[in-house]
């Protein structure tokens, strides 16, 4: 079922010395009384407004042609006075429920720059915004799921000038990190960290330290201005250990760098680059939002990290709201007008969201979690809106939000390292006492900032904790070890394919353990039988029922139906489920009438007869789904890289053996190479001729074709 990206539209007050025409307004279409209202200053906000039944607007004058407005509907529209609180209840508590539902949740903050962004997502000590209480809120759910093992963790990203870095690791060491795609065509930040999160102090530490590490600069229209696109990501894992099933529900809190005017930023050189890319990436945004409500085949997703990033938010499986924040300056007027047609144009992307869940038994998997790949979901179902009582947040969950404690501090200089210069990723810069005193920026504490403190928490947890690689393959790792990603990725896709075959070995010795076992087995049963034909027994030990239909004594026994012998009461443990329901249904025959010794021996060899018949054909058949698997098998948990390698190989060796003639072995080595790299279309292309080539060559030299 496809779910509809959600907006809310949030017009902050004005700031000092802040030149407001009253050009925007925050109107609440039709009450029950039929009339309609208009927002200004000293209304309340849209989720404080009780009795309307119709849709809230933005109402923008054309900044070109006065008298001219320009409406914009959207779902939820708050004005000036609204309250943190007030946005969070209304749009974000719902999307908890969501998140503990097993489904992905994407929340963005978009509008130019100074509209507010980071003060809806971040906010400040004494007015917290959606990320700590989102943290809360997590937590308090987390009571109602008994039932499960709920753990939580959290990860951390900006993307500063086009490049992903992990802003849970020390600034100066956080090196640039890949963006890669799984099998199911999920996108992820590869050795990025995550921690788990086992309180909401924890995350308050770790965020208020993290902050600290993005990249934020002075302009003239923000004296704190973010330079970077930053992603938390707090995932919500639930094991049903009675089930075995993992259901795995994330939430991604996104605060977007703002679109910058450069006629009105004062941007030195520095800042000018980075508002560039900050420009550029929000442009590919518009792309992909375009394309999509054009219904195009292709989607420019690719055109940026941003828009890689949020791929799985636009148009794909996750549960989307956007946060359109827009500032009431006139100079930002032309801005804000974009900013809501954005806006507009997103409210039209349909997303299919799905619930990940996993069947989490063993099967072979190797110890790579350092690699941070995103386990494929083993079912993914489509996600149900939850009905409306679950997602109307309560007042319960409202009250139960505590104040935060969370430390946001004012980023302090840094020294300039030699990593910083040649990445480009500057340390952050002074930021200037402000111009104007306001009250916001007062619950800003400053200190002084300790590296090795921020570094301590995160030292050498990494995302799925256990993985023995994960030292030389976490972030951490990365930039210490002096290895390149390359070499890094050599080393993993090895241990991989090591732990692969360990494991299919493992496997093999399990199976052949299992064999010996039935093997034992039957023949104890055939010793019993041998015992119970050639003993003479008592009426009630009789199993003359085993061989239904083909027995009749003296009329006694009918095809299947009126028991006339019992079975014996001594069962042989037995893994047939065939064999199960024969000693099942012989222990149910009740006693008629002894049977003289012997008559029985040749019906008990048929039946043995037939049971190994089945036995061998089942193994038979075992052995071949085992081996036509054993690829798949591989190509489940081998790296893209391993897996395109392994691909080739297979494919140099085919071509090798159709070059010497051995046809029917090449065309099983490309139907291998095709296990490996499936999304290769010029491999199936070339397998489909191959398979044309070999029947043509049968029929040209045998006339039929089996
Ligand atoms: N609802 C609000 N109430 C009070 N102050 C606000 C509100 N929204 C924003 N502000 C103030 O406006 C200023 C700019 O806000 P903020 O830094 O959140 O903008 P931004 O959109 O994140 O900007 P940038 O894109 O440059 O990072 C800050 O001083 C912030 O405290």
């Amino acid at each position: 079922m496809s779910q509809k990206i959600r907006i809310a539209a949030r017009l902050r007050p004005r700031l000092e010395g802040e030149v407001d025409d009253g050009g925007i307004q925050v109107c609440h279409a039709v009450d029950q009384s039929g009339s309609s209202s208009s927002s200004a200053a000293n209304t309340s906000g849209a989720g404080n407004i009780s009795g309307f039944s119709g849709r809230s607007y933005i109402s923008v004058q054309n900044p070109r042609v006065p008298g001219q407005l320009f409406n914009f509907p959207f779902s939820s529209c708050y004005d000036q006075n609204s309250s943190q609180e007030e946005i969070f209840v209304n749009d974000v508590q719902p999307m908890i429920d969501i998140v503990y539902s097993g489904v992905t949740v994407t929340i963005f903050a978009y509008g130019v720059t100074s509209s507010g962004k980071t003060h809806t997502m971040q906010g400040t000590k004494a007015e917290p915004g959606v990320i700590p209480r989102a943290v809360r809120s997590l937590f308090l759910k987390k009571a109602e799921y008994a039932q499960y093992q709920v753990t939580l963790s959290a990860s951390y990203m900006e993307i500063y000038k086009d490049e992903a870095y992990d802003l849970l690791v020390n600034r100066e060491s956080a090196p640039k990190l890949p963006v890669r795609e799984n099998d199911a065509g999920l996108v992820f930040v590869a050795n990025l960290s995550s921690i788990p999160i086992d309180s909401v102090e924890q995350f308050d530490r770790i965020y208020a330290q993290a902050t600290k590490n993005r990249s934020v600069g002075a302009t003239n229209l923000n004296r704190a201005s973010s330079r970077s696109h930053a992603v938390l990501t707090i995932e919500v894992a639930m094991v049903d250990v009675r089930q075995h099933m993992t259901r795995t529900g994330k939430i991604n809190l996104v605060d977007l760098a703002g679109s910058e005017n450069n006629k009105h930023t004062g941007n030195d050189s520095v800042r000018m680059a980075e508002s560039a890319a900050i420009n550029k990436s929000l442009t590919a945004l518009g792309q992909v939002v375009h394309a999509l409500n054009k219904g195009h085949s292709r989607i420019p997703y690719r055109d940026s990290k941003l828009t890689r990033i949020l791929q799985d938010a636009l148009g794909g499986s996750s549960v989307g709201l956007l946060i359109c924040n827009i500032a009431p300056g006139t100079k930002f007027r032309q801005d804000t007008l974009n900013t809501l047609n954005f806006a507009s144009r997103t409210k039209n992307i349909a997303n299919k969201p799905v619930v990940n869940e996993r069947d989490n038994r063993p099967v072979p998997k190797p110890h790579f979690a350092a690699l941070n790949v995103p386990q494929q979901p083993i079912s993914t179902k489509p996600f149900q809106p939850l009905p409306t009582n679950l997602v109307q947040p309560t007042a319960a969950n409202s009250e139960n939000i505590m104040p935060l404690a969370v430390d946001v501090c004012q980023p302090q200089p840094l020294p300039k390292s030699r990593k910083e210069r040649r990445s480009g990723r500057p340390s952050m810069v002074p930021v200037p006492q402000p111009r104007s005193s306001r009250p916001s920026s007062a619950a800003f504490p400053t200190g002084s900032f300790n590296f090795q403190s921020i570094y301590q928490p995160f030292g050498g947890t990494m995302a799925s904790g256990s993985a023995s690689a994960s030292s030389s393959a976490g972030p951490s790792g990365a930039a210490t070890s002096g290895l390149s990603e390359k070499e890094i990725d050599e080393r993993i896709s090895k241990a991989v394919e090591m732990e692969v075959a360990r494991r299919l070995e493992e496997r093999e010795k399990e199976r052949l353990r299992e064999l010996e076992e039935e093997r034992r087995l039957s023949v104890g049963q055939e010793a019993l039988a041998s015992t119970s034909a050639s003993q003479p027994r008592s009426a009630k030990n009789s199993p003359a029922r085993l061989v239904s239909g083909s027995v009749s004594r003296s009329g006694s026994t009918s095809a299947h139906g009126t028991p006339s012998r019992s079975g014996s009461k001594r069962r042989v443990p037995s893994k047939s489920p065939r064999r199960d329901t024969i000693a099942k249904e012989r222990d149910e025959i009740q006693p008629a009438q002894a049977i003289p010794p012997g008559i029985l021996t040749p019906l008990l060899k048929r039946h043995k007869d037939l049971d190994e018949q089945l036995s061998l054909r089942l193994h038979e058949l075992e052995r071949k789904y085992e081996q036509g698997n054993k690829e798949a098998q591989l190509a489940s948990v081998l790296s893209p890289v391993s897996k395109k390698k392994t691909g080739k190989a297979y494919v140099s060796l085919a071509r090798a053996h159709s070059e010497k003639g051995d046809l029917q072995v090449a065309l099983d080595l490309y139907r291998k190479a095709e296990s490996y790299v499936p999304e290769n279309i010029k491999l199936k292309e070339r397998w489909i001729l191959f398979v044309v080539h070999v029947f043509l060559n049968a029929v040209s030299h045998h006339g039929v074709v089996s």
